[in-house]
């Protein structure tokens, strides 16, 4: 039981039991009181039954005065007496909270109470209201975005009939525009929307919306600041809003990686209570111009080529990725280039590090302490970092630059299992040229427990930035690979069949499912952040299911941008 003080403390009814109901400021707590009759003395006595329950304030959702006073028992036998202590009991509260139930997800449970007077019953309402007014990290108003052709074009009656329900019962007013092309949400957020409005936007879809929103915000924070986003070394603004993310796509890996589920009951409740999670963002570039921002998967090879597929087949739904999937694995294409990168320094651990990203990941919170200085780079190291850059020219069949773990449905540890959420660093898998069936090993490799780097054609590299290069006959390489690539260097790739042996030269890079114009890029990395997601939280792990492999939820997270160009940095979103 709770140690703090109590708020208040009452003896009250749930459904036929007498309980006793405490308040403090981090729990409301009810016990039953059993009666029970000692024989020898004749005198009844309360005793305690292991019948007691324990929620935490800030996983209530609201707290209602309840209209009906049927106290839940339907049963014959106990229904008089149930009258009995209605007619004693009239006046009814009832408390929404989060109840966690298997494999990380949240479900909305209720609990009546029952009280002899109103004034009791107004002042239960009255007191756990001013306890959840004290949560100022939850959102009050809300701008939600829904793609109504993302996934299985479910996300209207995903909205309507699963979240609109329960804001409306967290008293969270929500200004609702349902997209009518791509693009609309994102130039809404550009020019359009009185964000001053708002406590936080709401993505209903999947990854390329909820990339449409990053952008959209990014975007409109810079233009509102005067910052040319499109100058890699500009020093982005903060955003001040969060995002919340309510699944509605095929892939959703933004909300599995961060939530540990796609289902838009949960990632509505981790949005009302208030939940944030912090997430890396990069920037991508070809020379000087500004392609767009990754927070989860930067795929070329096998994985462009798959999206780039997949495009064609939109009307077939999610099913697009697995047909394009099977199509991609049999052309076995393989693409040359030169791939450089700036490794992290020691303290940020290793892809293969079996390290597990949870909410409050030391790695990552050390990455946002401003005070701890383990991880920042002196001048002299970022000088030196100019020596520290690798280069490896091969042939690949993919490259992939995972900023998060990429968990998913398909791959529920994801293409990088042991990447971080907000550590600032990306992680570089490189698949080198190999026969289909090791190729194909390693995918099976993505859907159990084997470790898919453990090939000897698989390397995989943290990193704070890289840069490719497709392969160019007329390239000349470039002496020094942290030097962005002269504008020369991205002239006409080469046409035709030139070294692939089964396919183009060039394959496409799928940036979160979105495909870039630009095979040749740098992906920036810096070590200061660009956006930040804040956990307000620090104490969710704790009060989880330990069993979680992610305990918290990010549904919605705050842009907090630091300064910088750059890349891997947390985001709030
Ligand atoms: N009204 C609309 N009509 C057509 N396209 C839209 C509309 N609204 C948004 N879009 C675009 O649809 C694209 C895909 O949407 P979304 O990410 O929601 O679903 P998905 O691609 O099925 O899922 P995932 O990205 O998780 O694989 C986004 O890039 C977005 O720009
Ligand atoms: C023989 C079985 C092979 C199964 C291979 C499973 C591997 C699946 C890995 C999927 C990772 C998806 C990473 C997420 C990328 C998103 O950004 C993007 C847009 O939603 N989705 C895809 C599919 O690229
Ligand atoms: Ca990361």
């Amino acid at each position: 039981m709770d140690k703090q003080p109590r708020l208040l403390s009452s003896k009250l009814f749930q459904k036929h039991r007498q309980v006793e109901v405490v308040l403090s400021r981090s729990v409301l707590y009810w016990k039953e009181i059993e009666k029970s009759r000692k024989r020898s003395s004749c005198t009844s006595r309360e005793s305690e039954t292991a019948h007691s329950h324990a929620v935490q304030v800030c996983e209530i959702v609201a707290v209602h005065k309840s209209e009906e006073d049927d106290q839940g028992d339907t049963k014959r036998g106990r229904l008089k007496k149930a009258k009995q202590q209605s007619q004693l009991y009239p006046h009814t509260f009832t408390v929404s909270y989060v109840r966690r139930t298997r494999q990380h997800q949240w479900r909305c449970s209720d609990v009546s109470f029952h009280c002899a007077s109103q004034a009791l019953c107004q002042q239960w309402i009255q007191v756990i209201n001013e306890q959840l007014s004290l949560l100022t990290n939850r959102p009050k108003r809300l701008l939600v975005y829904i793609n109504p052709y993302g996934g299985k074009q479910q996300g209207k009656r995903i909205y309507e009939q699963k979240v609109a329900p329960l804001f409306r019962r967290a008293c969270i007013s929500a200004d609702v525009i349902v997209t009518e092309c791509a693009n609309h949400a994102r130039d809404h957020l550009k020019t359009e929307a009185n964000l001053d409005k708002y406590d936080g936007v709401v993505c209903v879809g999947g990854d390329g919306m909820f990339s449409e929103i990053v952008h959209g915000l990014v975007t409109r924070t810079q233009t509102d600041h005067g910052v040319d986003q499109s100058r890699a070394d500009a020093e982005l603004v903060p955003c001040s809003l969060r995002i919340g993310i309510i699944p509605a796509g095929s892939t959703d890996c933004i909300c599995f990686g961060t939530v540990g589920t796609n289902d838009p009951v949960t990632s509505a409740l981790h949005i009302i209570v208030g939940d944030s999670q912090p997430m890396d963002v990069c920037s991508v570039h070809h020379g000087d111009v500004f392609l767009r921002y990754s927070v989860s998967l930067l795929g070329y090879g096998f994985y462009g080529d798959v999206l780039t597929d997949s495009e064609r087949k939109r009307w077939l739904g999610p099913a697009r990725y697995d047909l394009s999937g099977v199509k991609t694995f049999l052309s076995h294409n393989y693409y040359e280039g030169t791939v450089s990168y700036l490794p992290t320094a020691d303290g940020l651990g290793n892809p293969r590090d079996k390290v597990q990203c949870r909410s409050g990941c030391h790695i990552c919170q050390h990455k946002h302490s401003s005070k701890d200085k383990q991880w920042e780079m002196s001048e002299e190291e970022e000088k030196s970092d100019k020596d520290r850059w690798s280069t490896i020219h091969g042939k690949f069949i993919a490259i992939n630059a995972a900023s998060m773990s990429c968990a998913c449905p398909r791959s529920p540890k994801g293409l990088s299992p042991s990447a971080h959420l907000a550590d600032g660093t990306t992680d570089l898998i490189l698949v080198r040229k190999c026969s289909r069936l090791d190729f194909f090993r390693h995918l099976l490799r993505h859907t159990n427990k084997d470790d898919q780097f453990d090939h000897s054609f698989v390397e995989v590299h943290r990193v704070r930035t890289f840069r490719f290069q497709p392969f160019q006959k007329q390239l000349v390489s470039r002496e020094d690979p942290s030097e962005p690539p002269k504008k020369k260097g991205f002239s006409p790739m080469c046409s035709g069949q030139t070294t692939c042996n089964y396919s183009k030269a060039h394959s496409s890079w799928s940036c979160d499912g979105e495909i870039l114009k630009h095979a040749a890029i740098q992906v920036s990395g810096y070590d200061v952040n660009m956006v930040k997601i804040e956990i307000p939280d620090k104490h969710h792990l704790t009060r989880s299911n330990h069993k979680e492999k992610l305990a918290v939820s990010s549904n919605i997270s705050q842009l907090l941008a630091g300064n910088s160009y750059s890349c891997y940095s947390g985001t709030t979103l």
